[in-house]
């Protein structure tokens, strides 16, 4: 693996991955392989996650080719130098922020959305010009290997790479240096990533978990609000990192709530769910016997039917849950949607902030302030007002967590400024060496006043002209001292 990266960054330093054209011609050959090779992909995603065809071109594919497109015709501007304000002692120099590369980078993906969480932060690892490796999780094995056969064919071989493999490969893999770490997957091991980071002094970004409530208030459309949550909650059997973990509404709502998704899932699912096309599977029997875990002891408004042949479990809602209970205490990541009742919007702010901050927050109400209010006295990494998921596909939003649910941020111009260092300019003439003096030793009172008006002074609009004018008259002294 040493060798693997070394080779990369010979690659890198060779300059190759900066032209923005190269940058481009690497975008267009990707978008050409999620094209041309879109049936293998849907298969390999299908096969992973027992997903239709049609749910993985949605979930995943569309996202891909959205993000490549974006990346393509923004690029240019994207990686322009911006200019920066400067103060009265620069004022006649150039000041730029300049994005570059920061050379090779590592993007660890999760298997729950396994083409996605590997190609979005691939694509901008490559818009900002670096070279990258790309380790796609053991537990998605078919889009893994997919990948390796595939990325290598339409990419630059010298500079992006695939390496596969569990925890072993993984661990091998996290003791090489990189220039930036992009992980996605659970908390624990969020934390093993930063420790391996630490050791070489590499920037991380987090992509992880967390419980993401979901307050629904009394003055609401609840038809509406319940259709919304069936979907984020149950897509993907409930494997989504930003799915709602539970809600959080007044005790007299619960039963309503419970016969709206209950009518939901029969009109999104039919009425035998295990034949339905778009109800996926969980991934492995770990996580079904997790998951058959949490059902334990709780009151089943609805669904709980398991198999473990198939690992399918149905959609369940959960009522009168004890905040204390297991379910309570971990990410259900499947489809067991706990109600916790509450008295009212200042209990459910209590109620989030006592847990850890999640990566998403969910609030369905008529009421606009109170929606802000929610807002306002929370934290979480990411908001969604009277819908739920929908603010990942806004590319224009940075995509991440806070405290335990992450940190840092991709998507769109995010995944590019992720994987650039924004390099302070700033450029000199060699001529101006009478008001540089004011700078060099020996230092004295006069100088020092001089250095407060230049750095520290304020100016109203009368006091702007007064100084426009002494600046002139400085500007022409220098220019006369020095040039004539
Ligand atoms: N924030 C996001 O964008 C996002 C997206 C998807 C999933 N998630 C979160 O990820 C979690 C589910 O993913 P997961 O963790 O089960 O996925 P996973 O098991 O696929 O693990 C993620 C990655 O970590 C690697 N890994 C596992 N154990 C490791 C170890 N000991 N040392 C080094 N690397 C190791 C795996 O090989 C894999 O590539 C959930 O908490 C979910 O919310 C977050
Ligand atoms: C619609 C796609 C959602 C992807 C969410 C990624 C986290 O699990």
């Amino acid at each position: 693996m040493e060798r693997q990266v070394q080779r990369l960054r010979q690659a890198f330093r060779s300059g190759r991955s900066r032209p923005l054209r190269f940058r481009q011609q690497q975008l267009e050959a990707l978008r050409r392989m999620v094209q041309e090779r879109e049936e293998d992909i849907l298969a390999a995603i299908a096969a992973d996650l027992s997903k239709s065809k049609l749910n993985a071109y949605s979930h995943e594919v569309i996202t891909i080719l959205g993000e490549i497109d974006f990346m393509l015709a923004n690029l240019p501007e994207l990686a322009s130098a911006k200019p920066a304000k400067k103060n009265l002692l620069t004022m006649l120099d150039e000041a730029y922020l300049q994005p570059e590369p920061l050379g090779v980078v590592l993007i660890i993906g999760a298997w729950n959305y396994p083409f996605v969480l590997i190609m979005q932060p691939l694509v901008g690892a490559i818009a900002a010009g670096n070279a990258a490796i790309v380790k796609p999780s053991e537990l998605s094995e078919n889009t893994a290997k997919l990948l390796a056969k595939l990325l290598p064919q339409y990419l630059d071989q010298d500079l992006y790479a695939v390496v596969n493999g569990g925890v072993a490969e993984t661990t091998e893999l996290l003791k090489q240096r990189f220039d930036h770490i992009l992980y996605t997957g659970n908390t624990a091991v969020g934390k093993i990533v930063m420790e391996a980071a630490a050791k070489h002094l590499t920037p991380v970004t987090l992509e992880l978990g967390g419980k993401s409530p979901c307050y629904i208030d009394r003055d609401c459309d609840l038809d509406v609000a319940c259709r919304r949550i069936t979907w984020g909650k149950y897509m993907n059997c409930g494997q989504t990192c930003i799915a709602p973990d539970y809600v959080l509404c007044e005790a007299s709502l619960q039963d309503q709530i419970i016969q709206k998704i209950k009518e939901t899932v029969k009109e999104f699912y039919g009425e035998n769910i295990k034949e339905s096309p778009d109800y996926e599977r969980i991934v492995n029997l770990r996580h079904f016997k997790r998951l058959q875990g949490l059902l334990e002891g709780q009151k089943i408004a609805f669904g709980g039917e398991t198999d473990e042949v198939t690992r399918y479990i149905a959609p369940t809602v959960l009522t009168d849950v004890d905040p204390n209970s297991k379910v309570m205490q971990e990410e259900i990541f499947g489809p067991i949607l706990p109600i916790v009742s509450v008295k009212n919007v200042d209990e459910a702010i209590s109620f989030i902030n006592d847990r850890e901050k999640p990566l998403a927050l969910y609030v369905f109400s008529h009421n606009n302030k109170l929606i802000k209010r929610v807002i306002e006295e929370t934290s979480s990494g990411g908001v969604t007002g009277n819908d739920v998921i929908m603010h990942f596909t806004v590319n224009s939003l940075p995509f991440g967590g806070v405290g335990a649910s992450g940190m840092g941020a991709y998507h769109g111009k995010y995944s590019f400024d992720t994987f650039s260092h924004q390099r302070p300019c700033l450029l000199k003439g060699l001529k101006g060496e009478s008001v540089n003096k004011l700078r060099y030793p020996p230092n004295s009172q006069s100088k020092l006043g001089w250095a407060k008006f230049l750095l520290l002074k304020k100016f109203n609009r009368a006091g702007l002209l007064t100084l426009l004018v002494t600046c002139l008259a400085v500007v022409a002294a220098v220019f006369i001292k020095e040039y004539l």
